[in-house]
């Protein structure tokens, strides 16, 4: 299953607002419906809106769009993961924006896949494994980042179970991870976030391996709720891996120097479709979180496993 694909001239991306219950592709035919699919979360996590910010940049190209322009929407679309910018910045100093939107394709690939290998290493046979949002195949073109590694541990014949908080308010844990790892036959529970500190404390958790949207000097940045987990994960003594690509690097800015993406309150007003609080209630809803590098073991790349920044 690829989260991603070009077909010809145009990019097909799994519309994530409709899974579990839908497997359908939604259907990019410029760089404005990639923009669409970005700011809307059909297409989410850093790696895969890298890859399709690529591939948006291609589809400006082919139509003959002033590439300048279509670029800089392209990078508002959301702030946070900096794989977006990196993906962009590739795709316009190339001569063949196209050739270069498939090459970060194929090394996304490649990459998780390294990610997985060097990971796996790290865990044991019959780890317990909690993790928080999804960074699966699902937020990449295949195989991901914390579940690649998890997915590797698994194909190696470890015994390995995985928690997955909820990850409220878009519950892209219960709507998509736990969707991932049932089509792979790993065990895998859902908890609701609340939960993984009490789970930790009753020493039921052994490893923590989450994903980043961004990782620079001072820390990472993932899904709000991570800087929960990593802080409970400390206090209990329980590893806390962040597995990521080179490409989520920023080496330019302190984490704290990050635009944490806010976004509408209706996602927190509304669960499931209904509303679970009184009408015209003041929401803040930030999008992440910074967990600072003395919560974090290490960092797993593709190119091995290194201490945090
Ligand atoms: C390999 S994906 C890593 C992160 O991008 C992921 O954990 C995350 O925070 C995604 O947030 P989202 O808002 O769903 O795009």
């Amino acid at each position: 299953m690829k989260t991603i694909k070009w077909e010809k001239n145009h990019l097909l991306l799994i519309d994530q607002r409709k899974l579990p219950d839908k497997l359908e592709y939604f259907k990019c035919e410029n760089y404005k419906d990639v923009i669409f699919a970005i700011k809307n979360m059909v297409v989410r996590g850093a790696p895969a809106i890298g890859v399709a910010a690529a591939f948006a940049v291609a589809l400006a190209d082919l139509a003959n769009e002033d590439l300048e322009k279509a670029a800089q929407e392209i990078r508002n679309s959301r702030p946070t993961a900096i794989n977006l910018q990196w993906a962009v910045k590739r795709t316009l100093s190339s001569d063949s924006p196209l050739e270069e939107a498939l090459r970060i394709y194929r090394e996304d690939m490649e990459t998780t896949r390294a990610i997985g290998e060097h990971g796996a290493a790290l865990i044991d046979d019959g780890d317990t494994i909690l993790t928080h949002c999804n960074a699966g195949a699902l937020a990449c073109v295949d195989y991901g980042t914390a579940l690649g590694v998890i997915r590797a541990a698994h194909n190696k014949g470890k015994r390995v179970k995985v928690f997955c908080n909820e990850t409220r308010p878009l519950g892209q844990g219960a709507r998509l991870s736990v969707w991932e790892l049932q089509m792979e036959n790993i065990p895998v529970k859902l908890i609701v976030d609340s939960a993984s500190g009490y789970l930790m404390q009753q020493g039921e958790i052994d490893k923590v391996i989450i994903g980043a949207d961004r990782i620079a000097k001072g820390g990472v940045v993932n899904k709000i709720g991570s800087l929960m987990v990593a802080l409970a994960a400390k206090r209990f003594k329980v590893p806390f891996y962040v597995a990521a690509p080179m490409s989520t690097f920023d080496e330019e800015n302190s984490i704290y120097d990050t635009i944490i993406e806010e976004r509408g309150s209706d996602e927190v007003l509304y669960y499931g479709g209904c509303r679970i609080a009184p009408k015209d209630t003041e929401v803040f809803n930030p999008a992440f979180d910074i967990v600072p590098s003395d919560l974090i073991t290490a960092i797993i790349t593709e190119d091995g496993i290194i201490d945090p920044l």
